[in-house]
């Protein structure tokens, strides 16, 4: 049964962007929209609230037309197919709708058309009667180009740009503003033929919005890119938005003379989330026209504007009292191994790829959302998952669980025979005391960080709740209280016994099927699960969480290791872009046969690690990028080499007390003036060289082109800290005192510039706590 806001509760609606139907989804739209509002939805679920979560797939505009011309067929029977697709990835990826539904919708149209009505009663809509009207038309394809089949130059930034937005610096455009347009389908250049639309007056909005930002953005918790996107939009001034579009698949405009047109795909998209409500209950308009109920979006910062400025003011205008979004929650762009994920261009893992791989759900939820692009753009990289997988879910979450569960499932003389202990004086207990009350402060923060949205955040903090756990077991020597001092035994095991139900029910947000097993494996419900406040209280003190004489189920592995052949074979199967891929076919189907092979063939030969505490000792350094310690320094001077022409002799401060002396044959490449001054990353553990009778004491890092005619050096971002390490995600260990020659050899053919003119080391890239490292303008370049 539908649920409906209640007086006396918390109404929570939740909406994650529409997912635009004519594609498969990529992990950056995935992180970016649906599964973070899911993690907020399922946490909301426990706290009690009464939450819902709305989402559905955005139908209309040129793109499905296009798509359906391509696919020979209608645009509905498009829609149908991708609307499935995208619903069975979702459902792949644990993501719980309480409905998913579709912009194609009778519905739709009837809430579209009304609002629509309402901003022309209420004169907050006009036609344009100067040439502003005017839209890009084909010749060569006979039709009015839709804004994203129209490319050319960015007027505000310069760069590559589609009609409606340039992604590259997110400013919100009319086609016609494009310098050089061409359109996207026959490479010809579109002209302007005036057509008569109908325009969304945002300057009469205005007021109304200024103030609606002014109350909500900080007050509901806004991410920063989302209140800078807002600011600025409104400070540039606010123009006229066109709505309607010369377009067949679409709601079309009730209005005489504007019969043959529809309403542009950014004005119904929005009103998409209301539609879908429709489609859930009735009685819609209680979520949807109520000061009840709060509102909380997710989305990529790409959307913001629409959210934040365009569709408020489609509300506002129709003079109604409708539920303004409260808090908003754009991430900025996941990337994939140094590139950007595209999904016209095919790069990158796609929803149903991550099917396709023997990475269980919860890891692929777990790495997103540790990932999470929160304040910066990050990087998906597959060494950056090995590592995550390894270290923290099976080395910190899983072997905590496991060495819990296993040792309350053996038998007396061994164990508890699956039974929870009684455990009297857990209260004076020194250490459980002591780790009950940092599990407080955790749980207090994880609550503060959840309730923002700050959903990395609280991951990250039900992570070190697993480290607690793990220390705690440690300093206990539970294994000797066994036999020495059994009623102390029993307080711990009874302790971390209720710690892995603590962790069960925090991480259920991020990873439901870990939590799902272990609640069976604790012998409980999910539906045992709950953090309404009681519980959170109850969570204080951790051997109350489960009654003594309770039998636990049966323990098992849920974490096993990554291996280096399982990380080197999807490096390769996902390089290059899908039609690359698909290109090769019959080769690539037998390479993907013999990966999957050599994968599953690896998993089913392990012995299936019992998440062992892995010795130190057993652990070799793998050779490759943490070995050279490389740091963001800056040229504090530079000289010709006295013996030597093509060498500079640099001083460069790499934060030590004094800088160090660098010869580097830069001399053809980079004239003197641009290495002044210039901050630059360096290998700071190199064994010092002479070079032409000056002791070299680093290496400056800079790409070259195949021929070697071309050199740029690598630079450390603006934010980046001097003498700060650069890392690669995936990568992270101590460097060598001295790195040898023989295993810098080995390091350097995988450094490379990428496409996004991003240094990278096999696809990881150079990362510094301002962003990353990259090249002026050379792309696929050797680094050394
Ligand atoms: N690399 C990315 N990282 C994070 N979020 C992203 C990324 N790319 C897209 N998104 C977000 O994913 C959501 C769904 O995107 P949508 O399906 O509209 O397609 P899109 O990738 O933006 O491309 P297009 O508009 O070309 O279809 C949006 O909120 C968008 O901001």
């Amino acid at each position: 049964m539908a649920k409906l806001p209640c007086a006396g509760r918390r109404n929570i609606l939740v909406t994650s962007a529409l997912p635009y139907v004519n594609n498969v989804p990529h992990l950056g739209n995935i992180i970016g929209s649906v599964l973070s509002a899911d993690v907020f939805a399922r946490y909301g679920r426990l706290r009690g609230y009464n939450i819902i979560y709305m989402c559905g797939t955005d139908e209309y505009g040129t793109a499905t037309e296009t798509k359906a011309l391509e696919e020979k067929t209608s645009p509905k029977e498009i829609c149908d197919k991708y609307h499935d697709v995208h619903k069975k990835v979702y459902d792949w990826f644990d993501i719980r709708f309480d409905k998913f539904g579709r912009t194609s919708s009778p519905e739709q149209t009837v809430i579209c058309q009304s609002i629509f009505k309402k901003l022309l009663a209420q004169d907050r809509l006009y036609e344009d009667k100067i040439n502003q009207a005017c839209r890009l038309y084909c010749e060569s394809c006979q039709r009015f180009l839709a804004d994203r089949f129209v490319i050319g130059t960015c007027p505000k930034c310069g760069m590559t740009a589609r009609g409606d937005q340039c992604e590259k610096c997110t400013h919100v455009l009319n086609p016609g503003e494009l310098v050089e347009p061409k359109c996207k389908i026959c490479n010809s250049s579109p002209h302007l033929r005036e057509t008569t639309h109908l325009f969304l007056d945002l300057p009469k909005i205005k007021n109304e919005l200024v103030d609606y930002v002014e109350k909500t953005s900080i007050a509901g918790g806004w991410s920063s890119n989302s209140i800078t996107i807002t600011n600025a939009w409104i400070r540039d001034g606010l123009k006229g938005r066109c709505i309607t579009r010369d377009l067949k698949w679409g709601v079309p405009v009730p209005l005489p003379r504007f019969e043959d047109k529809v309403f542009y795909v950014w004005f119904d998209a929005p009103i998409g989330y209301i539609s879908i409500t429709a489609n859930y209950t009735p009685e819609w308009e209680k979520w949807w026209k109520s000061e009840d109920v709060e509102l909380f979006q997710f989305m990529g910062k790409d959307n913001v504007t629409f959210h934040t400025v365009i569709f408020p003011c489609t509300l506002l205008g129709t003079g109604e009292r409708w539920t303004m979004m409260k808090t908003l929650s754009a991430t900025e762009y996941l990337n994939y191994e140094g590139a950007k994920f595209s999904k016209s261009a095919g790069i990158g893992v796609f929803g149903n790829d991550a099917q396709d791989t023997n990475v269980p759900v919860e890891v692929w939820r777990y790495y997103l959302l540790s990932i999470r692009p929160e304040a910066a753009d990050t990087f998906f990289s597959w060494a950056d998952l090995q590592a995550k997988q390894n270290n923290e879910l099976l080395k910190n979450l899983g072997n905590f669980v496991h060495r819990c569960l296993s040792f309350l499932a053996k038998p007396e003389g061994q164990g508890y025979s699956s039974k929870i202990p009684d455990a009297p004086g857990a209260e004076e207990h020194a250490l459980t005391v002591k780790l009950a009350e940092e599990v407080s402060e955790l749980l207090q923060q994880y609550v503060d960080s959840m309730e923002k949205t700050k959903l990395k955040n609280g991951l990250k903090v039900a992570m070190s709740i697993s480290s607690l756990g793990n220390s705690y077991l440690q300093e206990s020597e539970f294994w000797r209280l066994y036999k020495e001092d059994r009623p102390s035994c029993n307080i711990v095991v009874r302790t971390a016994i209720g710690l892995v139900k603590i962790l069960a029910t925090i991480l259920e947000p991020f990873m439901p099927s870990f939590s799902k097993k272990v609640a069976s494996q604790l012998g409980l419900d999910l539906s045992d699960l709950s953090l309404i406040d009681a519980d959170v209280e109850a969570f204080r003190t951790p051997w109350v969480l489960l009654r003594d004489g309770h039998v636990i189920g049966q323990p098992d592995t849920i974490f096993f290791e990554m291996s280096d052949e399982e990380v080197q074979a999807y490096r390769k199967r996902f390089a290059g872009s899908q039609a690359e891929r698909a290109s090769s076919e019959e080769a690539a189907k037998k390479a993907d046969v013999k990966a999957k092979a050599d994968i599953k063939t690896k998993a089913d030969a392990k012995p299936k690690k019992k998440n062992a505490t892995v010795n130190a000792a057993d652990v070799k350094t793998p050779v490759d990028i943490r070995l050279a310690d490389i740091r963001v320094g800056r040229i504090v001077k530079v000289a010709k080499h006295p013996n030597a022409d093509s060498l500079y002799v640099e001083e460069i401060d790499v934060g030590e007390d004094t800088p160090r002396t660098v010869v580097s044959g830069l001399v053809k490449f980079i004239p003197l003036e641009e290495m002044e001054n210039r901050r630059v990353c360096v290998i700071c553990n190199l064994k010092p060289a002479k070079m032409r009778g000056v002791l070299s004491q680093a290496m400056v890092l800079a790409a070259s082109n195949k021929e070697e005619t071309k050199v740029e050096l690598v630079e450390p971002p603006e934010g980046a800290v001097i003498g700060e390490r650069v890392t690669c995600p995936g990568y992270e260990g101590d460097a060598d005192a001295v790195l040898k020659p023989k295993d810098w050899a080995v390091v350097q053919p995988d450094l490379q510039t990428s496409s996004e003119l991003i240094a990278v080391y096999k696809g990881a890239p150079f990362s510094t706590t301002g962003g990353v490292c990259k090249v002026a303008s050379l792309a696929s370049g050797s680094i050394k």
